[in-house]
Formats: C-alpha cells, structure tokens, sequence
C-alpha cells in the first residue's frame, strides 16, 4: 500500500518483542488489545504537523515515536506522514481512505485535526475505499498534540499521548458528528468543534497570526479584534423556520463540542454524539462584559449571563442585515470568509477512535 506525501513507512515484524524505552511503563495488553485477536496487520496512518504547536508537535512526536512503534508495531503497519504545509494533511487522508486505510490518526493541534476531518470528505461526500473488496471503514484518531486542543477537551481526554496510543491499541470506535458549512459558491466545509461569527471569528483570525506565543496568541487576537469592532444585526433561519432578526450580535457560536480558543468552555451543552449544535449567542456585549464575565466563558456558566442565550439546532442560516460583506466566519479556528452561510449537522457521519 502506497499513501499520498508518505515520507516514512515503519512496519514492525509479527514477531517483534516490546522495545520498552522511558517514555514505555509496562502497559497491560493482552485482554485489550484487539488487534492481537485478528491475524490481518491493520494499517494506520499517522498525519503530523512537526509545525503544530511552535514547532514543538514534531519535538514530541520524534521521542513518542519509539513508544508507538513498540506498543503498536506488532499487529500494526505504521505509517507516519508528515505535513508539509496548511491543507496538506487533507490530501493524506483522502489518498488514505481511498486506499483502505483501518485509520487515519491526526497529531497536533485542533487545525490539524479539522484537516485530517476535511479529508473524509469530497465533493459534498464522505470519501470511500476504492478496493470494493475492503469492507472496513476508515476511523479517525487523534494524538492531540496542538497548542489548545479543545476538541481533546470535550472528549475529557487527559494530556497525555501514551493514553491516545493505548486508545488506538485498543481500537475502539464511536460515531461522532460532523458539522457542515456551505455558502454562496457551494463548497462545503466540515467542523468537529466549533464554528463562530463575528468579533470571536475576528479574534481568532487574528490569533492566527500570533500563535508563536502560546496560548497568549487568544488574548492578543482578542484585543485587537476588539478595536473598530461593532455589534451587528444579522438575519438568522433556525431548523428550516422563519427568518428573524437577531440584534446587535456581538457573536454567536455553533457548538458541535464545547470549547473553542485554548480552553473557552463557550457551548457548555454541545455535545458532538447528540445529533444537535448548542447555539450561543452573545448580544449588545461591550469591551467590559468580556472583562466581566471572562471567568464564566471560561467554565462555561455564562449562559444565565443578559444577553447571552442558548438553543439546540440541526440546521441554522445566518446572513447580514446590513449587506457589508464583513462579518467574519471561522471553523475550528479556521478563517472561513464571510457570511452569509448555512450550518448543517451531520450526524454520526465519522467513526472515532475512542
Ligand atoms: N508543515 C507545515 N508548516 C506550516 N504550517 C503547517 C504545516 N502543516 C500544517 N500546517 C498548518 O498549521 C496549522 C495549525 O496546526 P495545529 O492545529 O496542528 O497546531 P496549533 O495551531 O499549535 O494547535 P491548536 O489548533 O490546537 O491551537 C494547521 O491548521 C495547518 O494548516
């Protein structure tokens, strides 16, 4: 089997003992492990971003990578690619899929992970094996190694890629669902975490831009979206009703999972196995209720806050009212453009190692 932009295949004999190292406690196995019990070597595919976390994604996966191979390699074909630029990790995933892949694994951050989750789909469609011989479908994994990993968070995953591995070795799978975005072109875009409008899209294009100070890189994009920021009417469909119009939104976040923005617990009920989105919306806010109320959009109890509501939704448009093109959209962090847009769930359209 040949993978898209592969640059290293590391497969490991069947009968290869255990290489124990540092970062290698002595792990039970037997009873838990899956993949003992199937005589076929199931083919992962491990996307990196050695960019993620200011460089330090590909630090940590060079020392995980010993640990991996050793509890992974003897029932195992490893394949370890690694990204060499923004998109790329959608290119793997689909030439993976289509190549029989058991799963694809992202390894970084929550924009890695978005990428790897792109790639399962194509054209409008989930991406299929071209053998249709193989009757497995390809499961999504995730070593979150990014700097805020919020879809890690929603999960209650611990920080700690030797307990993503162990969820790999074990194999086991849920179906999550998936968020869509189309707009006036058509294309669709997918989400697993959070998509958002207005000042905290801004923000978080920004942030972009300073991700090489940590987590602080929020608080800088925070800031300067601030400046010049103006709360906006806009036009919103929920479920296939009628349009009515929201006033003065200052931003307003569809939660497939909870958290966005290194730790922002921002849709508290989201829950990405309910077949819904949480809907947030955040109206008439100025500069100093952020202040005030940061601490609740940090845990997650802002939802009693004025001004601030919550609904449950399948399918939402949302357009401006004052027709400037200048609301800005974002994905899971992503700066999508513009609005006017439509959000569709889908639900549980991908497998997750889980
Ligand atoms: N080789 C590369 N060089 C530069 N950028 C890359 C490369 N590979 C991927 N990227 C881009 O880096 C972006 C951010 O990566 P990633 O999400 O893994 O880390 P992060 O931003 O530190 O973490 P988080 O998204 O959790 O805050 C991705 O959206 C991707 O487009």
């Amino acid at each position: 089997m040949v993978y898209y932009g592969i640059a290293l295949v590391v497969a490991m004999p069947k009968s290869s003992s255990l290489i124990h190292n540092s970062m290698a406690p002595d792990l039970p196995t037997a009873a838990a492990d899956r993949f003992a019990a199937s005589s076929r070597r199931r083919d992962l595919v491990f996307v990196v971003n050695p960019k993620g976390a200011n460089g330090r994604t590909g630090k940590d996966w060079k020392k995980l990578l010993p640990y991996l191979r050793s509890r992974l390699g003897n029932h195992c074909n490893i394949c370890e690619s690694l990204t060499s630029g923004p998109c790329h990790a959608i290119d793997i995933t689909r030439e993976a899929i289509r190549e029989g892949a058991d799963a694809v694994i992202a390894v970084g951050g929550d924009g890695t992970l978005h990428e790897v989750i792109n790639g399962f789909f194509w054209g409008g469609k989930p991406v299929s094996c071209q053998d249709p011989q193989v009757s497995h479908t390809t499961a999504l994994g995730l070593i979150p190694l990014g700097t805020g990993s919020d879809f890690a968070r929603t999960l209650k995953w611990k920080n700690s890629p030797q307990d993503a591995i162990e969820r790999i070795a074990k194999g086991q799978r849920s179906r999550i669902d998936i968020g869509v975005i189309s707009g006036e072109d058509g294309e669709s875009h997918y989400f697993n975490n959070v998509a958002d409008i207005h000042l905290t899209a801004k923000a978080g294009y920004y942030a972009s831009k300073y991700k090489r100070f940590g987590n602080l890189c929020y608080v800088i994009g925070a800031l300067q979206a601030f400046f010049g920021h103006h709360n906006q009417d806009l036009k919103i469909k929920v479920n296939e009703g009628e349009w009515e119009v929201y006033s003065q939104v200052t931003a307003l976040c569809i939660g497939n999972a909870k958290f966005f923005g290194g730790g922002m617990k921002i849709t508290p009920n989201a829950d990405p196995t309910s077949g819904n989105f949480e809907v947030v919306t955040l109206q008439d806010f100025k500069w100093y209720h952020f202040i005030r109320y940061l601490h609740r959009l940090y845990n997650g109890t802002h939802l009693s806050v004025k001004n601030v509501s919550s609904i449950s939704a399948h399918t939402l448009e949302i357009e401006e009212v004052s027709g400037n093109s200048n609301i800005y959209v974002q994905s899971d962090g992503e700066f999508l453009g513009f609005l006017p847009r439509k959000f569709c769930i889908l639900p549980t359209s991908i497998e997750m190692i889980s």
